[in-house]
């Protein structure tokens, strides 16, 4: 018998010996169909009206693909508009099993057209052997929806929305920036991750101690410093959809109410340039109302407080970024924890942004001769990420890239000298 299954594990490709495995057990099960248990999951719950959309149903749907090994022949296929990648689905009448902390779950997706509709209906069906039962139940279908949950995060197109009149127009998040080609300093780099990390961990946390599951953040600098684009590499990281809430279009408490209620959980909510809008525009006679300053046009921490009270009746997962080009403007009652829990400084280019950039744009990843001679300078100077990046686009050659920064550089540098020099030589006034 050794000998036999030596020669067989030698002989057989291990891919049909599963397959034959697998056909024999399915083949034994018929005989203790006893034993077996099946769970009926339909698309929805309501299976005559078609009402509440059964979760579960869809979680197989996206989950069962990817369970499935080479020999299994009848896939759907597709792309969706709200799919970054092809979606496949398993086609009807056909068994996939799944092995799970060392047992077999069936699934068999069935349809079938009832006399009354012209419409097939679906339903999965799960079968597992009874002592599996509480492993399923507690272990198996929540791994299911967890990995669904996952897939749905990975394949989904992040959205920007941004205000008309009374709506949120939709269109796809396109900026590409994530925290890999951010150019910024590493350390600052991984505290904002981790600070990201620990947020979305941290839903029970909150419901504990009655916080909405919210965090704010203040990014501040100087134009050109990548506050936007870290903006993108946040929604991109955590496929959180963007809201572009221009103050400047928000007239009163009933607007902002109407504006924040309408945007989803996970979602990021962007209030850019709030010194410009310290002091908003006087507000239509029509809204004076229930405008935020009684009458005179109102003011960011008006609109801030009103906000805050305004989270314990909408959703959950939000992420609120504040920009700003003058922190100093800002009044420091609005930057309190609880409203910018993390203030970030966007500053000018120094060399380990700088080597982000070399490799983003020119493909640089190692050591170049140059590298040190444009560290020291930019220790000197101060130049926005932007504009480097900008340099860095007008040329082919890598080497010919490096030399013309190194010459905008010195220039800068030198200018600097010439300013200081004149600025400690004229006598005040
Ligand atoms: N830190 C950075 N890392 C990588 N690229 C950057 C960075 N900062 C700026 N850039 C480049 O400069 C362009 C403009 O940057 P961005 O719009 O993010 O700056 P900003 O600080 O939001 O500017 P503003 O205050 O004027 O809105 C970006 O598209 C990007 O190409």
């Amino acid at each position: 018998m050794m000998l036999l299954r030596t020669a067989i594990n030698d002989m057989v490709p291990r891919q049909l010996r599963n397959l034959i495995t697998t056909k024999l057990e399915s083949f034994f099960a018929k005989f203790q169909s006893g034993n077996q248990v099946s769970l009926k999951i339909d698309r929805s719950w309501d299976r005559t009206s078609g009402k509440n959309r059964n979760e579960l149903y869809h979680a197989a749907h996206e989950y069962l693909p990817s369970r499935i090994n080479r020999t299994y022949k009848t896939l759907k296929v597709g792309k969706l508009e709200d799919c970054k990648n092809l979606v496949l689905a398993v086609d009807g009448n056909h068994e996939v099993v799944d092995e799970f902390e060392g047992s077999k779950f069936t699934w068999m997706l069935d349809e079938k057209t009832e006399k009354d509709s012209s419409k097939p209906k679906y339903t999965f069906i799960l079968s597992f052997h009874e002592k599996q039962r509480e492993k399923a139940m507690e272990r198996y279908i929540p791994h299911v929806l967890r990995t669904y949950e996952a897939m749905k995060a990975e394949q989904k197109i992040v959205k920007i929305y941004s205000r008309s009149c009374d709506y949120w127009e939709q269109s796809e998040l396109t900026h590409p920036a994530t925290f890999d080609t951010l150019a910024l300093d590493p350390e600052l780099k991984t505290s904002i991750i981790d600070d990201l990390d620990r947020f979305l961990r941290r839903k029970e946390l909150y419901k504990r101690v009655g916080k909405p599951w919210k965090r704010g953040y203040l990014l501040y600098g100087p134009p050109g410093t990548g506050k936007s684009s870290l903006v993108a590499a946040i929604a991109n990281y955590l496929k959180f959809d963007v809201y572009d809430l221009e103050l400047n279009s928000v007239f009163s408490n009933s607007d902002l109410m109407r504006a924040i209620r309408n945007t989803s959980n996970r979602s990021i909510i962007v209030i850019e340039d709030i010194d410009c809008n310290k002091e908003v525009q006087p507000r239509s006679p029509k809204s004076d109302k229930d405008g935020f300053g009684k009458g005179k046009g109102f003011t960011l921490s008006g609109l801030l407080n009103y906000m805050d009270g305004l989270w314990s009746s909408c959703g959950e997962e939000r992420i609120m970024v504040f920009t700003t080009n003058h922190k100093e403007r800002i009044d420091g009652a609005l930057l309190r924890p609880g409203r910018m829990d993390m203030h970030i400084n966007l500053s000018f280019l120094k060399g380990k942004g700088f080597r982000v950039l070399a490799s983003n744009y020119l493909g640089l990843d190692g050591h170049h001769p140059l590298f040190q001679q444009i560290d020291d300078l930019l220790e000197k100077t101060e130049v926005t990420p932007a504009v480097v990046a900008e340099h860095l686009m007008r040329y082919e050659d890598p080497h010919h890239s490096l030399e013309a920064i190194v010459k905008f550089l010195t220039q800068m540098d030198a200018q600097n000298q010439l300013d200081l020099q004149f600025t400690t030589t004229t006598p005040s006034t």
